[in-house]
C-alpha cells in the first residue's frame, strides 16, 4: 500500500512523515484499547515502508530488503521446530555438478515421482527412455522409518548482469530437505546413507550397459579423458532362460552369482575385495561365450572384453583395470590361446610335450603361430596377469567378476586357475538331454514330442556341441514346422554317430 503526502516541498513532505509516524507509535504506546493498539501498529509499518520507498535509493533497497528478509527470517525459524538441509547444484567449481545433488535428483525421480503434483520430464538414453522429476519449486513427501521429510527443487534466477556464455548458468538450482528437529540423528546419519545407497543403486539400474573392448589409447568421446577402453551399447538377448543347460548346475550357478552380488558386507567381514573368478571350460560351441552374456543380464553388469595381446605390457594391464567400472564383468576368451602364458612356470619337458600335442591340434598350431607374432609387441606376463587377478590393485573398484574361457584346461597354469584366483570351474560340455530340452522349447515351443526319445539315446551315444544341436533345431524356411526339425536334427545325430565310430 502506498501513501503519499502531496502538499509541500520535499523537505516538509518528509517531516511531515516523521510526525505522524510518531503520533501513531504514542498512540500504539499509550492507549489499552487491543484495537487501537494492533491499528495504530500496522499503520506505522505502513508508514515505514512508505518512506523506505519513497527515501531510499533505488539501489539500496534490494540489498536492504534481502537483509531484512534474511533477519526476519532468521527471527521466525528460531522459533520453528523444523530443519533445513540444502544441497546446491554447483559447489566449488561452477562447471562441477555436485554428486550429492545428482544421486538426490535421482533419487527424488524415482521415489516421489508418484507423489508429486507437478513433474518435469526429460528424454534420455536417445529418446528411448522418459525419466520424470520434481519441477522446479515442488514439494514433496518422504517417509523413512516412519518419520516424514520433504524435498523442495528451488530454483533461483541470479541477478548478476553478467553475461554467462554457458546456457541456463545463471539458474541455481538446489534441493532443500525439511525435517522436524527431534529426527535430525536419524536424518543425517541414516536417511541420508540409505539415499545415497538408493541413488547409486537406482544410477546403475537405469544406466544403458556397455560392451567394451580394450583399444590403442584413445580420447574418449564423452569424458573427452584418454582412455584404453572403447565401448558400445552392450544388448544380447540370452538369459540363464535360454541357456540349454542342466537345471540343477543352472541353479547352482546363478544362486552362487546372486549371492556374489549381495555379499558386498561379507566380502568386508573377510577381509577380500568384493571380486570372483570363474574359469568357463569345455569344447567350442558349448555356451562359454553365450553364458558370459547370460551372466552380465542376470546381474546388469557390463562387460569388459580384454584382448591380452593388444596390452603392452603389465603396466598397461594395471592401467585397463583401473580403468574398469564397478559392477562390471573382466574377459578374458581363449585364455590358453591369448598368450604364451602357459609355459613361464612349466619345465621344459613339459613344455616341448605341450608343442608336440599343439602341433597335433592343426587350428591351435595356426592360432599359436598368430598369437606368437603378436606377442612380439605384447610384453604381459603371467605374473602381471596374476597380479591383475589378486594382487593389491586388483582391489581398485567393487563388485567385479573375472571370466577366463578355454577349450583347454589341461593347458593353463595351475597357478592362473587356482581356487582364490578362479573361485569357480564350470565345465560346458556336450549337449546332454536336459540342454537339448532346453534348445527344443526356445528354437520350436515343445516340451515334449515322439522323437525325443529317439533324440535321447542318440545324445548319449554321441558327442554334438549345443550349438550344433540349435543350428539343426533351426527351421529351414519361414513356416516352422517342428517334425521337419526335429527330424532334421535325429539325421544329423545318425551322421555325428557314424563319423564317431
Ligand atoms: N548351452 C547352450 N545353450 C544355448 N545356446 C547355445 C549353447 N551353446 C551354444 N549355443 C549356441 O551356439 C552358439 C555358439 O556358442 P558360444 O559362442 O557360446 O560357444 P563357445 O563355448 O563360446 O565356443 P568357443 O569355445 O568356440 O568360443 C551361440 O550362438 C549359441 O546360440
Ligand atoms: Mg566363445
Amino acid at each position: 500500500m502506498d501513501i503519499l503526502v502531496q502538499n509541500g516541498g520535499p523537505k516538509k513532505r518528509k517531516i511531515t512523515f516523521f510526525r505522524i509516524l510518531e503520533k501513531n507509535l504514542l498512540m500504539m504506546m499509550n492507549t489499552n484499547h487491543l484495537f487501537i493498539k494492533f491499528g495504530s501498529f500496522l499503520a506505522s509499518i505502513m508508514f515505514v515502508k512508505a518512506m523506505y520507498e519513497q527515501y531510499l535509493p533505488h539501489r539500496w533497497r534490494n540489498s536492504i530488503s534481502s537483509i531484512l528478509y534474511r533477519y526476519m527470517y532468521q527471527f521466525l525459524s528460531s522459533f520453528s521446530p523444523y530443519h533445513h538441509i540444502t544441497f546446491e547444484e554447483f559447489t566449488g567449481e561452477r562447471f562441477n555438478r555436485s554428486e550429492a545433488f545428482t544421486i538426490i535428483e535421482t533419487y527424488l525421480s524415482e521415489k516421489t515421482s508418484e507423489k508429486a503434483r507437478r513433474l518435469k520430464g526429460n528424454f534420455v538414453k536417445d529418446g528411448k527412455d522418459l525419466v520424470l522429476g520434481l519441477a522446479d519449486n515442488e514439494e514433496v513427501f518422504d517417509e523413512y522409518e516412519g518419520v516424514k521429510v520433504w524435498w523442495k527443487c528451488r530454483r533461483s534466477v541470479s541477478r548478476s548482469q553478467t553475461i554467462n556464455i554457458y546456457p541456463g548458468s545463471n539458474d541455481r538450482r538446489n534441493f532443500q530437505l525439511t525435517f522436524h528437529g527431534r529426527n535430525r540423528d536419524l536424518i543425517t546419519k541414516s536417511y541420508m546413507a540409505y539415499i545415497i545407497e538408493e541413488g547409486k543403486a537406482i544410477t546403475i539400474r537405469k544406466r544403458q550397459r556397455k560392451l567394451f573392448t580394450n583399444v590403442k589409447e584413445q580420447k574418449g568421446a564423452t569424458s573427452g579423458r584418454w582412455t584404453l577402453w572403447s565401448h558400445v551399447e552392450f544388448k544380447h538377448p540370452a538369459t540363464f532362460d535360454t541357456l540349454g543347460m542342466a537345471e540343477s548346475k543352472k541353479n547352482y550357478i546363478m544362486n552362487d552369482l546372486v549371492r556374489f552380488s549381495n555379499a558386498k558386507d561379507y566380502y568386508a567381514k573377510i577381509g577380500k575385495p568384493w571380486k570372483r573368478g570363474y574359469l568357463l571350460y569345455g569344447p567350442p560351441g558349448t555356451g562359454k561365450s553365450t553364458m558370459i552374456v547370460a551372466i552380465a543380464n542376470l546381474l546388469e553388469y557390463d562387460i569388459y572384453d580384454l584382448e591380452l595381446t593388444m596390452v603392452a605390457d603389465n603396466t598397461q594391464l594395471r592401467r585397463l583395470l583401473i580403468e574398469t567400472s564397478n559392477k562390471s564383468i573382466i574377459v578374458i576368451e581363449d585364455i590358453d590361446c591369448s598368450l604364451d602364458l602357459t609355459g613361464q612356470r612349466s619345465s621344459m619337458k613339459e613344455e616341448k610335450a605341450k608343442t608336440n600335442e599343439d602341433e597335433k591340434d592343426e587350428v591351435k598350431k595356426v592360432l599359436k603361430d598368430r598369437v606368437q607374432g603378436e606377442n612380439k609387441k605384447s610384453q604381459v606376463t603371467l605374473s602381471g596377469l596374476l597380479n591383475m587377478i589378486d594382487g593389491i590393485w586388483s582391489a581398485v573398484g567393487e563388485e567385479r567378476l573375472i571370466i577366463f574361457t578355454t577349450n583347454h584346461i589341461e593347458k593353463l597354469d595351475q597357478a592362473l586357475i587356482r581356487r582364490g584366483r578362479m573361485d569357480v570351474h564350470i565345465e560346458l560340455s556336450y549337449c546332454c538331454f536336459e540342454s537339448f530340452k532346453v534348445l527344443a522349447n526356445n528354437y520350436l515351443d515343445v516340451k515334449t514330442h515322439r522323437l525325443f526319445e529317439t533324440i535321447k539315446g542318440f545324445l548319449e551315444e554321441t558327442k554334438m556341441n549345443p550349438a550344433d544341436v540349435a543350428e539343426n533345431l533351426m527351421p529351414k524356411s519361414l513356416e516352422l514346422d517342428v517334425d521337419d526339425c526335429l527330424e532334421n536334427l535325429v539325421e544329423a545325430l545318425k551322421k555325428a554317430k557314424m563319423d564317431d565310430q
